[in-house]
């Protein structure tokens, strides 16, 4: 398993940013039936993609991999993984989508479900990239990407204060 050693915070700002320009890349690769959003991570990109792709027809791969675990402070080890729900068909003509892609391993399984799907991510690091048909950011294989969603404004300690002296 790779060690996490570095922290990749994403703001709001910097998250809508990057899903209006994966927007526009779909867009140009179009036209496309509806999105599929892997959750739960998907859930939000693919809220910012229908809005700005106009798309009305939105379905749901639920899956869970991720698991509290070893790697520490909220960044995590991965699990079995298990589908919860599926989507019939082979995903012709949709956009499969999610936050990123890590291992790949999600998106070895939700491929090997729906081969004919664009599968599109926001971030990408290099072991996923290649199961990955857009995506917007590469970030390496030894961060963690910490996004909004799992974020809260806090009280951050001086640089001075946490170097030991
Ligand atoms: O490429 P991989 O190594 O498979 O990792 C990527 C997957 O891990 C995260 O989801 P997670 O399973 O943590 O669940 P969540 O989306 O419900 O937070 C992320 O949203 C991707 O779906
Ligand atoms: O870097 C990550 N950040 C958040 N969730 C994840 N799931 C797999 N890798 C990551
Ligand atoms: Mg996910």
């Amino acid at each position: 398993m790779v060690p996490y050693s570095k922290d990749f915070p994403v703001s709001w700002e910097e998250l809508h940013r990057n899903a209006r320009a994966l927007s526009w890349r779909l867009l140009e690769q179009g036209p496309w039936k509806g999105i599929i959003a892997i959750t739960r991570g998907g859930l939000v990109p693919a809220a910012i993609l229908c809005r700005e792709m106009d798309i009305r027809l939105i379905d749901t791969i639920c899956v869970v991999s991720y698991k509290e675990g070893e790697a520490g402070q909220g960044a995590m080890a991965q699990g079995d993984l298990n589908v919860l729900k599926g989507v019939e068909g082979d995903g012709e003509g949709f956009i499969l989508v999610d936050d990123l892609v890590d291992t790949g391993r999600t998106a070895a399984k939700v491929r090997e479900m729906l081969p004919k799907a664009h599968f599109a991510t926001i971030y990408a690091k290099p072991a996923g990239k290649p199961l990955v048909d857009t995506f917007i950011t590469e970030v390496s294989q030894d961060t963690w990407i910490r996004f909004p969603w799992d974020m809260e404004y806090t009280f951050s300690t001086p640089l001075a204060d946490r170097h030991e002296k």
